[in-house]
């Protein structure tokens, strides 16, 4: 006697746990790598996207847009540089203050569909909070911003897509001052000597240059709705496609717990091609 059937379809694609990873389906999520100057505008700008594609009262775990930050990504100090730091004396603004390696390690289990775990950081004690754990659940779209994202060659060759938001040094500097005084525990002279000792050097030596990298420039940062609306237009389209296209790719077959020789099944001879192996339809 014959099971009774239950067809399913799954995605050519899947690979993991019956083509689900955590009940989602599993696709390699489209990267969006965001960068520009400190106090640019950069995490607003993510905001307005995940706002405008409706995330913002989306439940962690069901996201479909999520942002993650490159500060998650600051090395760990020494006590010495912990010191200097302190002082103002540590730079924040070079590429070696960042641990690359984890950086390029999570967006690439991102991209295999993994969930990760992110410590968030402590501007206060210059420091990382695992105690404060951020747990980000496999999405559509990732947005990665931070002032170094397109730097290292081997993070910046995994976007999809990349953004770089400028806006002119004197409004960064004027929105830098009251952020890192109200939120960050610095006081105007800690900010104004950091900025001229590090942060605007290391713009100049290390951030701006990246912008030849971008595929689009957002001149003045969350004020430009037009640039906004338009990428939000193109990744609304290029999730279009990849649904489309998924779906196009889809084939049925048996549940993974039932056996059946391939001659009787009615699955196979609906796909098969006579080898047993299962085809795509056409
Ligand atoms: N278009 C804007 N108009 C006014 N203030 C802004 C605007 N964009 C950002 N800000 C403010 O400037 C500061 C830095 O913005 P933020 O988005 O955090 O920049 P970044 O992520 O590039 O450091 C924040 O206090 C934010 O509220
Ligand atoms: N302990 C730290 C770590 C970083 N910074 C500064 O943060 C800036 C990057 O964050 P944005 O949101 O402004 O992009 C960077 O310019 C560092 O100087 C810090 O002050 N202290």
């Amino acid at each position: 006697l014959l099971p009774t059937l239950t067809k399913r379809t799954i995605k050519m694609c899947d690979t993991k746990l019956n083509g689900k990873i955590n009940g989602v389906d599993g696709k390699a999520p489209f990267l969006i790598g965001v960068s520009g100057g400190t106090a640019s505008g950069k995490s607003t700008v993510c905001k307005r996207i995940m706002e405008k594609l409706g995330q913002v009262d989306v439940d962690h775990t069901q996201r479909q847009v999520v942002c993650i930050s490159q500060d998650c990504f600051y090395r760990d100090l020494t006590p010495s540089e912990i010191l200097k730091a302190e002082r103002g004396l540590f730079n924040f603004d070079h590429p070696d203050a960042f641990n690359e390696k984890l950086m390029k390690e999570t967006l690439m289990d991102i991209l295999a569909g993994k969930i990760v775990h992110i410590p968030t950081y402590d501007y206060k004690n210059h420091s990382l909070r695992r105690d404060e754990i951020l747990t980000i659940y496999p999405a559509d779209v990732v947005l990665f911003e931070g002032i170094l994202v397109f730097y290292f060659p081997e993070v910046r060759k995994l976007f999809h897509m990349k953004l770089f938001v400028d806006t002119d040094s004197d409004t960064r500097l004027a929105r830098r001052v009251p952020r890192d005084i109200n939120e960050r525990g610095r006081d105007l002279e800690q900010v104004l000597n950091q900025y001229m000792n590090f942060v605007k050097p290391a713009f100049e030596e290390f951030c701006s240059p990246t912008k030849k990298f971008a595929d689009v420039i957002i001149p003045r940062g969350a004020d430009n709705t037009v640039a906004i609306d338009l990428i939000v237009q193109h990744i609304r389209e290029i999730l279009n496609n990849r649904q489309r296209n998924s779906e196009e790719r889809t084939i049925e077959v048996v549940p993974a717990a039932v056996t059946l020789t391939p001659t009787h099944s009615p699955a196979k001879r609906a796909n098969s091609g006579g080898d047993g192996q299962f085809k795509r339809p056409h």
